[in-house]
């Protein structure tokens, strides 16, 4: 990957097979940081494109894998970290219809693939690796294999088929259908895999740990291949002479319609070191946060035919937009902090006190479609709330011309929530400070301040019984949702530019009124 414009390279031993692509591609030495005799290919779609000619040419990758003959619409992009074990993904709908299972089986694993199984949101997950021989581990390697995989039969599915639209909802759908109809003996465990440090290379799925004996689990498994572009596979476990445990991976066959045909290649599962940070913030930027409106836009334009409703929320975009960058008229506060902190208490007092115009984000104008986006996978979900974003902004350059403007939440929030979901586990996971992810879109309006509103954990709590809204969903998941709501927390906090001013939101309405004038004053000079 070149550090400086996100683009795939290839190194010195790769260099022929990219050099013969069709007339439509180019091949160009990258960026000066990447010089070491890196050529990388550009295409028009912005996809790695090979023409039925070019086939030659991608033919040339690692011992391991394969790339059988593509038809001229197909696109051949190559997913592995280290270019010199390439193994290329091939898309279009022609070229997998037309690859047996075993090649689409490649799709979901490779070389140099990490996959993280998170078993419980406070144990540390089990990262492991593929490998085709049983190499050296120890005890201690074993345990923890043993103690993720214990004695039950295992399946693993990995969604990775079709576009980001269909595999968001792919992976929506097919979490739902496991709630629903595996059998109770059947726990299952999101399982990701992806290439370590390469960007969007994360694909989404699920271990099945299943203690039942009967075969609906493998039926049931059978009917997801078809019907959700996944590809599923099963583990086995093996003794050797030293009485160790191995298990190993293959391609899911279905006992009862295909038959052993001994061509399917094992695998086996190996520990090794988990990275630092989840390795959710590989695929953060434009599928949970968004720092552009044309690529949140974009998302919902790939929505239309699925979802109606995103063309009436692109409509209104397009109305309510003007050109907003840098807000040059009075000046803009965003209150922003976890549910019942006091926000909306704190704005509705702001703007009498200011004479203010109050604003909020999503803005009033999206609210007959939030609730139907709220169902929607992350991906959708958060591209609304992205453009909600900036529709907020366009009626805060209009206001803002005439008087100060308070905003009930605003990108803080969007981005926040959208890192803290993706990022399972504890709050150490969460990408480090400073890093890219926490970074204000550079085409949307800035406000001059923004008041992060804290209270305690039992304030918050005593506020939203008072509050009369009983105890939510999420509220019943206490434990986890304590680590949810840290790691909101700890977002808000990292975000930069403007990177927000905590206030202590636990004395009286009046005092935090009073506390947040004199805040205003100052930094605003109002
Ligand atoms: N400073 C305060 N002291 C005590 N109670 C407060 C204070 N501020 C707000 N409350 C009460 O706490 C509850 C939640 O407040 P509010 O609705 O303003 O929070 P919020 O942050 O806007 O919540 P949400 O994000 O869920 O809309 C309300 O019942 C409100 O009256
Ligand atoms: N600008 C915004 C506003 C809200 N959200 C999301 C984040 C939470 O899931 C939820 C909280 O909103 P509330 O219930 O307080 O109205 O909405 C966002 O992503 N961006």
């Amino acid at each position: 990957l070149c550090n400086k414009d996100r683009h795939w390279r290839v190194c010195g031993e790769c260099v022929e097979s990219v050099r013969r692509v069709c007339g439509e591609c180019t091949v160009r030495r990258v960026c000066a940081e990447c010089t070491q005799g890196v050529w990388r290919v550009y295409c028009a779609q912005g996809v790695w494109r090979v023409c039925a000619g070019c086939v030659e040419s991608v033919r040339r990758v690692c011992g391991e894998c394969t790339v059988r003959r593509v038809c001229g619409e197909c696109t051949v992009r190559r997913v592995c970290g280290e270019c010199v074990q390439g193994v290329w993904r091939v898309y279009g709908a022609r070229a997998l219809r037309s690859l047996p299972n075993m090649s689409v089986s490649r799709l979901a694993r490779g070389c140099s693939r990490l996959f993280l199984l998170e078993l419980e949101a406070r144990a540390e997950p089990l990262c492991f690796i593929l490998s085709c021989e049983r190499s050296a581990s120890t005890r201690a390697d074993a345990e923890a294999v043993r103690r993720a995989f214990g004695s039950a039969r295992l399946f693993s599915l990995l969604v990775d088929g079709g576009g980001r639209v269909q595999r968001a909802r792919s992976h929506a759908e097919l979490m739902k259908a496991l709630h629903a109809q595996l059998p109770p003996e059947c726990i299952f465990s999101p399982l990701t895999s992806f290439l370590p440090g390469v960007k969007d290379s994360l694909i989404r799925g699920f271990l099945l740990r299943d203690e039942s004996t009967s075969s609906s689990t493998e039926r049931l498994l059978s009917d997801f291949r078809q019907s959700h572009s996944v590809s599923v596979f099963s583990y086995e476990r093996e003794q050797d002479g030293d009485g160790q445990f191995w298990w190993c991976q293959e391609m899911f066959r279905s006992p009862a319609t295909e038959p052993e045909s001994g061509q399917s290649q094992r695998f086996y599962v190996k520990p090794t070191t988990a990275p630092e940070h989840h390795p959710a913030m590989l695929n953060m930027i434009n599928s949970d946060v968004f720092y552009r409106l044309e690529d949140a836009y974009q998302v919902l334009q790939e929505c239309k035919n699925v979802i109606p409703e995103s063309m009436a929320v692109l409509e209104i975009v397009d109305q309510q937009l003007e050109a907003c960058k840098q807000n040059e008229g009075f000046p803009v506060i965003v209150l922003e902090g976890l549910d019942a902190t006091g926000k909306t208490t704190l704005t509705e007092s702001l703007q009498k006190a200011l004479a203010a115009t109050l604003l909020k984000s999503p803005p009033q104008c999206l609210a007959p479609y939030r609730q139907h986006f709220d169902s929607e996978p992350p991906l959708i979900r958060r591209a609304f709330y992205a453009l909600g974003n900036y529709i907020t902004a366009a009626q805060i350059q209009r206001e803002s011309s005439q008087r100060p403007v308070i905003v009930d939440r605003y990108w803080h929030s969007t981005a926040a929530y959208a890192i803290a979901t993706a990022v399972s586990g504890p709050v150490e996971k969460l990408p480090a400070l400073g890093s890219e992810i926490y970074e204000w879109p550079s085409d949307l309006l800035r406000p001059n301040l923004v008041l992060l509103l804290t209270v305690s954990p039992q304030e918050r709590l005593r506020r939203l019984q008072h509050r009369g809204l009983g105890q939510t969903e999420e509220e019943t998941q206490l434990e986890v949702n304590h680590l949810f709501r840290q790691k909101v927390d700890e977002a808000y906090k990292r975000i930069q530019n403007p990177a927000c001013v905590v206030v202590d939101a636990s004395p009286s309405p009046d005092q935090v009124l009073q506390q947040v004038l004199h805040l205003i004053r100052i930094k605003c000079h109002l």
